[in-house]
């Protein structure tokens, strides 16, 4: 309780983004690092036994075993996400519901400040994922994924269904490694979320028509590792390309007001904290997984799930 200050608070009302240094705290941050590191390792064994990846990749440090899957055309961002993707699921489609990840999620560091902004009765929203950046200039030409590659201006409500239009969702955006202008960290519009929800295309990537906003007000939110950036829905925000050679590395989480629709219906919610009833907080990281596999049966043969509305058709995006 009382994470935030009033300034602070006051200063998340007027810009609509708060930075909250060192919310994840070191030993969560040290327990995922570890934890994807071995992670990652498993991944690389199994492109190697396949014949994929040479022998001598095992092994590596994390940011050249990153580099190297990506070279060798093995997709490491799907089984180290924290969430399914958005359509062709199947029996094999992995993702990692990490539960280094989930004790961040129901840490005390996170929640308290979610608490300050959203009151006592908090849901985790499915929204959720992991965003390893190798350095740009190893990428492919056509990557347009912001999972990998820079991230275009959108506002959050925008990658949501509009059942979640009214709700007050809050994003948490929580830095791994150190992030700044050079490894591409996250930049927003300050005040942009005093607008209007704007038009988005889908190609290449979820984003904002450049002639919809004005680029010029960006200011870009250097942190340090276990920072976190707290944002509203509507808050107009991307990510600069990664032009350094470290890794950028953050996952971003969302919570909302209990019982309001997620916006991503299909995939699980949970309550996350309830004062009125703490019985009912989920705790335990095995039950999370089993949603999320449950979830993956459910979905198995699903070609689009439709988790925007944006159509690439609209005069916007001619
Ligand atoms: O980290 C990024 O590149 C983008 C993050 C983002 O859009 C979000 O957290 O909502
Ligand atoms: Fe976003």
């Amino acid at each position: 309780m009382g994470a935030l200050t009033a300034e602070q608070k006051e200063f998340f009302a007027e810009n609509g983004y708060l930075v909250a240094r060192g919310a994840a705290a070191p030993g969560l941050r040290q327990a995922i690092v570890a934890e994807y590191e071995a992670k990652l390792q498993e991944l690389i064994a199994d492109w190697i036994a396949a014949g994929r990846m040479a022998a001598d990749q095992a092994g590596l440090p994390f940011k050249e075993s990153i580099m190297a899957s990506y070279a060798a055309g093995c997709d490491f961002f799907q089984p180290l996400d924290i969430s399914l993707p958005g359509g062709d699921i199947g029996p094999d489609t992995p993702m990692h519901a990490s539960p280094a990840v989930f004790a961040l999620m129901v840490s005390d560091g996170i929640l308290d400040i979610m608490e300050d902004l959203l009151g006592p009765e908090i849901l985790s929203n499915p929204i959720q994922h992991v965003r390893i950046k190798p350095p740009s200039r190893i990428l492919s030409g056509d990557e347009h994924r912001s999972h990998i590659t820079h991230t275009a201006w959108h506002q959050d409500r925008g990658v949501a269904r509009a059942s979640a239009d009214q709700t007050s969702m809050v994003t948490v955006w929580v830095a791994i490694t150190d992030a700044d202008e050079q490894n591409g960290c996250l930049q927003v519009i300050p005040g942009s979320h005093k607008g209007e929800l704007l038009g988005h295309c889908p190609q290449p990537q979820a984003g904002i028509p450049a002639n919809l906003m004005d680029e010029s007000k960006a200011r870009p939110l250097p942190v340090k590792a276990g920072d976190a950036i707290c944002f509203h829905p509507l808050t107009i925000h991307g990510a600069m390309a990664n032009v350094s050679e470290r890794l950028r590395w953050s996952f971003d989480l969302r919570y909302s007001k209990a019982g309001e629709p997620t916006g991503r219906e299909e995939f699980p919610d949970f309550v996350a904290r309830s004062r009125a009833n703490p019985a009912s907080e989920l705790r335990d990281a095995a039950e999370w997984e089993r949603m999320w596999a449950a979830t993956k049966e459910n979905l198995t043969g699903v070609k689009d799930l439709r988790l925007h509305r944006w159509s690439q058709d609209a005069p916007i995006c001619a």
